[in-house]
């Protein structure tokens, strides 16, 4: 059998003997996506980032492709994160704003070893993939609107030939008819390159949109986790009902419950 892009087990997460995140296990194949919810605080970015090697786990494991990465160091840990990239919610907090946008990506190409005079027909050929035009590569972050800044994301992200995206909250800041347009990028830009999605958002809808299986975190621990559809039909936690009342059905015309009380 082959390895699973991603293999966490038992993964903790504390800050300063505090514990964010306990004995979470999951794992995610080649081209599947597994959608990651839960409260505010429960958890979600503190996987990520001890995924990404942002903070260091307190304990547990996490294979990438097969290799154990909690402990590396140095040159292990930089090779690593050519496998490995993430999109934030606020590209602006990401970008450099003194950078052209085809800069800031071209930059992701010096850190992958792409030779400089490589870098011109790459980046072109990166915002090709994300749907923006060459001409923009010249632009400056703050020149696009915020779905063509997230689309000069993930232009950075795939920009090292990663395996594995962390998408932490990537649409959330986005208008819903921009955000749909993200995620269809998204889910091309997996089944072309069969890459591995960790998906974190609060919003349901999104996830039943993107994920094929859904873990629910509530105070640090997984407390449910399956397929998507199956979650979605038959959620067993009263958490995860919770979550999932909030959500209107598919093309009921309801509004969310969270737009009604905004
Ligand atoms: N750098 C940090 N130092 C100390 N505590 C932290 C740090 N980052 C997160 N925490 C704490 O760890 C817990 C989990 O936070 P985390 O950000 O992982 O949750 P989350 O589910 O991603 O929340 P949100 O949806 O608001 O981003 C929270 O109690 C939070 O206060």
């Amino acid at each position: 059998m082959p390895e699973p892009a991603v293999d966490v087990r038992d993964l903790s997460v504390a800050y300063r003997k505090r514990t964010a995140v306990e004995a979470v296990s999951f794992t995610i194949e080649p081209g599947r996506t597994l959608g990651l919810a839960g409260e505010s605080g429960s958890g979600k970015s503190s996987v990520a980032r001890a995924i990404m090697r942002v903070v260091d786990p307190s304990g547990g494991s996490v294979r990438i492709g097969g290799q154990e990465v909690t402990r590396l160091k140095g040159t292990g840990l930089r090779r690593f994160r050519q496998h490995m990239q993430m999109v934030f919610q606020d590209p602006y907090d990401s970008l450099n704003p003194r950078l052209t946008v085809g800069e800031n990506v071209a930059e992701a190409l010096v850190a992958a070893g792409v030779p400089r005079p490589d870098h011109t027909i790459r980046v072109r050929e990166l915002f090709g993939r994300v749907g923006l035009p060459a001409a923009f590569t010249g632009r400056y972050p703050h020149q696009l609107s915020g779905g063509q800044r997230q689309r000069v994301s993930i232009a950075r992200a795939l920009a090292v030939g990663p395996q594995v995206l962390v998408c932490d909250e990537a649409v959330s800041a986005l208008d819903v008819s921009v955000r749909a347009q993200i995620l269809n990028l998204l889910k091309d830009l997996q089944e072309a390159d069969g890459l591995a999605y960790l998906f974190i958002s609060h919003d349901m809808s999104t996830l039943r949109f993107m994920a094929d299986d859904i873990a629910i975190m509530q105070g640090g621990r997984i407390v449910e986790t399956g397929p998507s559809a199956a979650v979605f039909a038959n959620p067993s936690h009263e958490y995860t009902r919770s979550l999932i009342a909030a959500v209107p059905e598919p093309g009921s015309g309801r509004r969310q419950r969270r737009d009604r009380t905004a």
